[in-house]
C-alpha cells in the first residue's frame, strides 16, 4: 500500500508585503522611520547586541530572512556568527540560540525573563489567540497551562495508554493516527477517511502555519495595519485572516458540541473534556471556566495535528530483529516492554533528532532586558530556539545528516544517556503535551516495526524507485508525500493486527 502522510491542499493568503506598503505608504514609513531609528538608537545600555549579520538602515534583515527551511539559513548563520546571532525585521529585535547550553542558560535558568510569546496581531485576527502555546506569559497563560498540566502530567499521562495502543492499533489496520487525541479528548472516533474534525485542524494548522512565520505577514511588523479596511488595496490579509477565524472557531466549537450534545444524550464515551464538564456541574460551574476547556481541549486536539513525528519514522525504517529477539512474533508490543527495547528507544531518539517538526522551535520573548556573556537582549526580543542546529551539532552528533540511531550507543552497547528530546523545546514553555506524544511516538514506531515491512516503492519494472523526501516550509516540518511499500511482515503478523479490531476499549472505562 502506499503511504501518504500530509494533510489537504488548504487555500494561502499570499501576504503582499510591498502592497500593503503602497497602500498607506506616507504614514507607515513616519512610523516605520521612528521605529527603526528607536530600535538602532535604543541600545542605549552601552553593551554589544550579538553578533550578527548586517542590518540595512530601515528594513534590517528582511531581506535576508529565508522563506524556505529558514532553520538551514540560521544554522549557516551559526556557523558564521557563533552560538547566539542577533538580527533585526524593521523595529523587532530577534536573537537566535543555537546552542544546547545557551538554551539551557536563558530559557532555563532565567525563564523569569525569557517564558513570553511574541506578539504577533495576525495570531489574534486569524482568531488563533485560544491557543496555549501562542499566548503572552500572563496570568490567562498560566491557567490555561495549569488545566493543561493537569491533563498531561506523567501520571495522566499513563492512564491514556490503553486507548493510545487501541488507536495504534487502529492505525495498523489502516486508519489515521491523529485519532488518538480525538477520543482522549472528546472521545469521538475518526472516521478512516474524509474525516469533517480531521479536515477542520488540518485546514486551521495549515493557516496557522502560512500567518505565523516570521517575516510573513505585514502586519506582524506593523500592528498598525490591522485597523485597515479588508477592501483597501494590499489588505488582502483581513479576508484571509477573517477566513481562517471561521474555521478555527469551528475547530474548537464542533468537537465540543460533539460531547456536551452525547452528554445531553446521556451517550457520551468518556473523555477528558466530558470528566471535566462533569466536575464543572458537580461544582456549580465554578471548577473551570467553559472557555478555558474548550480552548485547551482544541490546543491538545490541534497540537496532535501539529506535530506528528512519524512521517520521517516511515522514511528511517530500520531493523526489526529486536522486537521478534524480545518480544516474539506471538503478540504485538506492549509499553510494558520499552524498557527492553532499546534499539527501538535510539530509533525514537533518532527520529525526534533527525527532522525535528518544529526546527525552529515555538518563539519566546523576553519581558525585560538582560546581558548575556556581555551582550545585550532588550526587552520584547523575539528569541528563537534553534533547534535544528543544537540537534545537528557536528560536535555532538557526528554526521549529523545521516540517519543513524547507532549515535544513541555507548561502545558498550549500552544506551547513552543522552535521553532529552531538545524537539519538545524548553523551560516553562516546554511541550506541555510530551508525555503523551513521546508514548504515541515510541508505541507507533515498536508497533508498526513488529507487523510491517516498509521498503521503497518499485516501479512497473519491478525496480526500486529512489525516495525524493522533500520537506515543508512552514513553522512546522512534515515530510511531503512519498511512495513507499507498507507490507505485513507474516500471515502471523497480519492475523495479530486483525485481531486488535476485536479488542474492546478500556479507556477510563469504569
Ligand atoms: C512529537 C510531538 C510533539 C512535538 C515535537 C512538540 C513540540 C513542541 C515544541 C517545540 C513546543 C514549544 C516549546 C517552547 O516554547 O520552547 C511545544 C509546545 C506545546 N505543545 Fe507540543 N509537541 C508535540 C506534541 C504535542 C501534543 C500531542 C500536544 C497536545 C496534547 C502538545 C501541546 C503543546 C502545547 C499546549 C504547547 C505550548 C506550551 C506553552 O506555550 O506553554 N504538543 N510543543
Amino acid at each position: 500500500m502506499a503511504a501518504n502522510f500530509t494533510g489537504p491542499h488548504v487555500p494561502s493568503f499570499d501576504m503582499d508585503f510591498p502592497n500593503a506598503l503602497l497602500c498607506v505608504a506616507i504614514p507607515l514609513l513616519v512610523v516605520l522611520g521612528v521605529k527603526a531609528v528607536s530600535s538602532w538608537l535604543g541600545n542605549s545600555s552601552g553593551v554589544p547586541f550579538p553578533p550578527g549579520p548586517a542590518p540595512r538602515f530601515i528594513t534590517g534583515n528582511l531581506h535576508e530572512i529565508p522563506t524556505k527551511q529558514p532553520w538551514l539559513t540560521y544554522t549557516d548563520w551559526k556557523s558564521r556568527y557563533g552560538d547566539i546571532v542577533y538580527a533585526r525585521i524593521f523595529g523587532q529585535h530577534i536573537i537566535f540560540v543555537n546552542s544546547l547550553k545557551i538554551a539551557t542558560d536563558l530559557f532555563e535558568k532565567r525563564s523569569h525573563i525569557y517564558s513570553d510569546r511574541p506578539a504577533a496581531p495576525m495570531i489574534d485576527l486569524i482568531g488563533w489567540d485560544f491557543n496555549v502555546g501562542l499566548m503572552p506569559y500572563t496570568e490567562k497563560w498560566r491557567q490555561h497551562r495549569r488545566l493543561f498540566q493537569q491533563c498531561f502530567r506523567p501520571d495522566a499521562a499513563r492512564t491514556y495508554r490503553p486507548i493510545q495502543m487501541t488507536k495504534i492499533h487502529d492505525f495498523l489496520r489502516g486508519l489515521v493516527g491523529a485519532a488518538i487525541i480525538m477520543a482522549t479528548m472528546y472521545g469521538y472516533q475518526v472516521e478512516p477517511i474524509e474525516d469533517h474534525f480531521v479536515t477542520l485542524a488540518e485546514e486551521a494548522v495549515k493557516m496557522l502555519s502560512d500567518a505565523a512565520l516570521p517575516g510573513a505577514a505585514a502586519v506582524n511588523a506593523f500592528p498598525l495595519l490591522r485597523h485597515l479596511p479588508g477592501w483597501l488595496p494590499g489588505c488582502g490579509f483581513q479576508n484571509f485572516a477573517a477566513e481562517c477565524r471561521k474555521c478555527t472557531e469551528e475547530m474548537q466549537q464542533v468537537p465540543f458540541d460533539f460531547v456536551k450534545e452525547n452528554m445531553r444524550e446521556k451517550t457520551c464515551a468518556k473523555s477528558i473534556v466530558a470528566t471535566l464538564l462533569e466536575a464543572n456541574q458537580v461544582e456549580g460551574g465554578s471548577y473551570q471556566p467553559e472557555q478555558v476547556i474548550k480552548a485547551v481541549s482544541a490546543t491538545a486536539y490541534a497540537g496532535a495535528f501539529t506535530v506528528s513525528s512519524l512521517g520521517t519514522f516511515f522514511y528511517a525504517m530500520a531493523a526489526q530483529s529486536e522486537i521478534d529477539n524480545v518480544i516474539g512474533t506471538h503478540r504485538l508490543p506492549e509499553f510494558e516492554d520499552r524498557p527492553s527495547l532499546p534499539y527501538i528507544e535510539a530509533l525514537y531518539r533518532e527520529v525526534m533528532r533527525w527532522k525535528p517538526v518544529l526546527p525552529l522551535g515555538a518563539a519566546h520573548a523576553t519581558i525585560a532586558d538582560d546581558i548575556y556573556e556581555g551582550y545585550f537582549i532588550p526587552k520584547g526580543a523575539t528569541i528563537i530556539s534553534n533547534i535544528w542546529a543544537m540537534t545537528h551539532d557536528e560536535s555532538i552528533y557526528p554526521e549529523p545528516d545521516r540517519f543513524n540511531p547507532d549515535r544513541f550507543f555507548t561502545a558498550d552497547g549500552e544506551l547513552n544517556d543522552d535521553d532529552t528530546v531538545l524537539a519538545f523545546g524548553f523551560g516553562r514553555r516546554i511541550c506541555v503535551g510530551r508525555h503523551t506524544a513521546d508514548a504515541t511516538v515510541w508505541a507507533t514506531i515498536a508497533s508498526v516495526l513488529s507487523a510491517f515491512t516498509i521498503a521503497k516503492a518499485k516501479d512497473e519494472a519491478g525496480n526500486e524507485t529512489d525516495i525524493d523526501l522533500v520537506y515543508s516550509d512552514g513553522i512546522i516540518s512534515h515530510p511531503q508525500p512519498f511512495q513507499c511499500s507498507i507490507a505485513p511482515r507474516s500471515e502471523l503478523a497480519q492475523n495479530l493486527v486483525e485481531a486488535t479490531a476485536e479488542a474492546i476499549p478500556m479507556y477510563l472505562s469504569s
